[in-house]
């Protein structure tokens, strides 16, 4: 795992421990469920690829670690009208503060100023910040794979110790391929620092925390960068396959990153294109090669206006 991802979900984790001693879980919980009807983020992406169009989920997001600050001039409300108006399927907002200059509110105002679905982009690893997604108004969660990296010192068996579930191989045996090591999905980051044995992905925690944004009304983003991260994520049951092109532990952005992995992706899922997708001629080749559904941030943040970049880049 990146030195940065590591960093990140330290503090996540750090960060629920705080929310928790102020609010109990059971009760955010009982805020979720009261929650008013979510909009239907999957719906929007295949209402917009049934109509021969790109469905494009336009990113809010003020800063990253790799770029710094990337918007200055940041209203997500006007944002979000824009890319609205401009023909956004769906909305990404950051929510992370310390890395993103994310922020909750970011996600409330842009939601309420549109009425397109919203996807609260941050990193989630706890039952309890999927409830939180729910009372801030997200329409769809993100699981990052690499956030489910089980540390190869950890024990396997026993001893308390988590194992991963077996992997069902389903774009495999799509493929006509068995899946060739049954009961593991190894990570080609072995022998990349990580010293001996294969790094495996806690699938168990990822399959629990998609049940329960599926049980809140929610959509789930399954965010994967290599084929063993795709293998792990293959084992949702969303039909939402991100690739990101970006590598998040060197920050590197190889678009051929989607174009290898598509194969994998049976037709009954959406593969969606993640990050780097900057002019044209990007978004010309991946649907050049049947790829429907992208999601960008950058290009569009650093437009004037974010919305007539979108109309630009698809147009
Ligand atoms: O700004 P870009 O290169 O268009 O990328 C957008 C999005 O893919 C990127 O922000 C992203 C993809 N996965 C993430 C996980 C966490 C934070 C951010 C991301």
């Amino acid at each position: 795992m990146s030195d940065i991802l590591k960093k990140i979900l330290e503090v996540k984790q750090a960060e629920v421990a705080r929310a928790v001693a102020k609010k109990p879980y059971a009760a955010v919980r009982a805020e979720a469920e009261a929650m008013p009807k979510t909009r239907d983020f999957v719906g929007a992406i295949r209402g917009k690829i049934a109509l021969g169009k790109p469905a494009v989920i336009s990113e809010i997001k003020k800063a990253s670690p790799s770029r710094g600050v990337i918007r200055e001039n940041f209203d997500p409300a006007a944002i979000a009208r824009s890319y609205e108006a401009h023909g956004a399927a769906c909305l990404s907002v950051l929510t992370d503060v310390q890395f993103f200059q994310g922020s909750k509110s970011h996600l409330i105002e842009a939601r309420a100023a549109c009425n397109i679905p919203v996807l609260r982009k941050d990193f989630m690893i706890d039952p309890y910040q999927i409830c939180r997604a729910r009372t801030i108004g997200a329409d769809a969660i993100l699981l990052i794979v690499a956030a489910f990296t089980l540390s190869p010192t950890l024990p396997r068996q026993g001893g308390g110790g988590k194992t991963s579930s077996p992997p069902v191989g389903e774009a495999r045996s799509a493929h006509g391929l068995a899946p060739d090591h049954p009961g593991k999905t190894p990570s080609p980051l072995a022998g990349e620092g990580w010293g001996e044995g294969a790094a495996e992905f806690d699938v168990a925690r990822m399959q629990e925390l998609e049940a329960l944004a599926h049980e809140l009304g929610m959509a789930v983003l399954v965010e994967s960068h290599d084929a063993a991260e795709l293998d792990a994520a293959l084992q949702l049951k969303t039909p939402l396959i991100g690739i990101n092109n970006r590598n998040l532990r060197t920050f590197e952005t190889r678009l051929e990153t989607t174009l290898d992995l598509l194969p994998r992706i049976s037709n009954e899922r959406i593969a969606i294109t993640e990050s780097g997708i900057l002019k044209p001629a990007d978004v010309q080749l991946m649907r050049g090669q049947g790829v429907n559904a992208f999601l960008v941030g950058e290009a569009f943040m650093r437009a004037e206006d974010p919305g007539v970049e979108l109309a630009r880049l698809f147009g």
